[in-house]
């Protein structure tokens, strides 16, 4: 999908949401367990009760690699379902990868040939030879990590190397790298008071931003100091929508909470 197909999906949907589909078989509602794929059939209705109000979803792959091949396959048929039944939304692959460059190609062509994600997150620690294996897929969005929704990113992305915060090192440096056109940034809402400077360096970069919801982050917050003339925002939220409930009632309990954040967006996007 290309940045202008996502653009277009928002202003139709009047909504920059993206669902994250970070399914725990500890917290889904205990009758689905009975079936024969629990992940997916949670998954599904999931989907299927949200698809009108959100614009992404986000597995992300850890909670389908903790269940082994089993899991590996639950996320295929979901990424598979997606792009069949609602080829409109935009998927991303939270994996957080990036390694050696060969190594890295792989793991392109994992997440963007064999499953057909529209994007995966990246790891910037290893540098531009471990990214650019990325962005050299056409139509296919690389998004770096830059400043992360958890404190542990004071640990590092926040300190100085040179004068200037790790962070923006990360999307100054990035921009110069080739097909830079296709990177993408996750900026956490836990940190939307750092987003007037992030805007200063990369103004037209689509954002996902996780953090909203079960971690505390303001969309408004993040909407004041984040938003670009192409809205430039994928807000991420993963347990506030999908464990809005864990009764029968769990996918319209979804829906309804994905309904609300899409109405404080729509009121945004006015
Ligand atoms: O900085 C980051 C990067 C990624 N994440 C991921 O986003 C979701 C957030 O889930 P919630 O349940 O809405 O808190 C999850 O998959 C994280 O691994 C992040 O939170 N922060």
């Amino acid at each position: 999908m290309t940045t202008q197909q996502l653009v277009e999906q928002i202003y139709k949907k009047k909504s920059f949401l993206c669902i994250g589909l970070d399914v725990d078989l500890n917290k889904i509602p205990k009758h689905l367990l009975k079936e024969e794929d629990p992940i997916f059939e949670f998954n599904k209705a999931i989907i299927d009760a949200t698809h009108h109000l959100a614009v992404g979803y986000k597995p992300n792959t850890a909670f389908y690699e903790a269940y082994g091949v089993h899991g590996w396959k639950s996320l295929e048929k979901t990424i598979n379902y997606i792009n069949k039944k609602y080829p409109e939304v935009f998927t991303i692959a939270d994996a957080k990868r990036g390694d050696i460059g060969n190594t890295s190609t792989m793991y392109a062509k994992a997440f963007f040939e064999d499953l057909s994600f529209d994007s995966v997150t990246v790891a910037p620690y290893m540098g531009k030879d471990s990214v650019e294996p990325f962005l050299a897929f056409k139509n296919k969005h690389t998004i770096l990590l830059a400043l992360t929704s958890n404190q542990g990113a004071f640990d590092f992305q926040t300190k100085d190397t040179e004068g200037v915060e790790l962070y923006k090192q990360v999307l100054k440096v990035s921009k110069s790298w080739e097909n830079s056109e296709n990177l993408m940034y996750v900026v956490g809402a836990t940190k939307a008071e750092y987003l007037s400077d992030i805007r200063k360096i990369i103004p037209d970069s689509f954002l996902l931003v996780p953090g909203v919801g079960a971690q505390g982050g303001s969309l408004l917050d993040v909407c004041k100091y984040g938003l670009n003339e192409q809205v430039g925002l994928l807000i991420n939220s993963s347990r506030g929508i999908i464990y809005a409930s864990n009764e029968h009632d769990y996918a319209e309990a979804a829906a309804k909470k994905a309904f609300e954040l899409q109405q404080e967006m729509q009121a945004i996007l006015k």
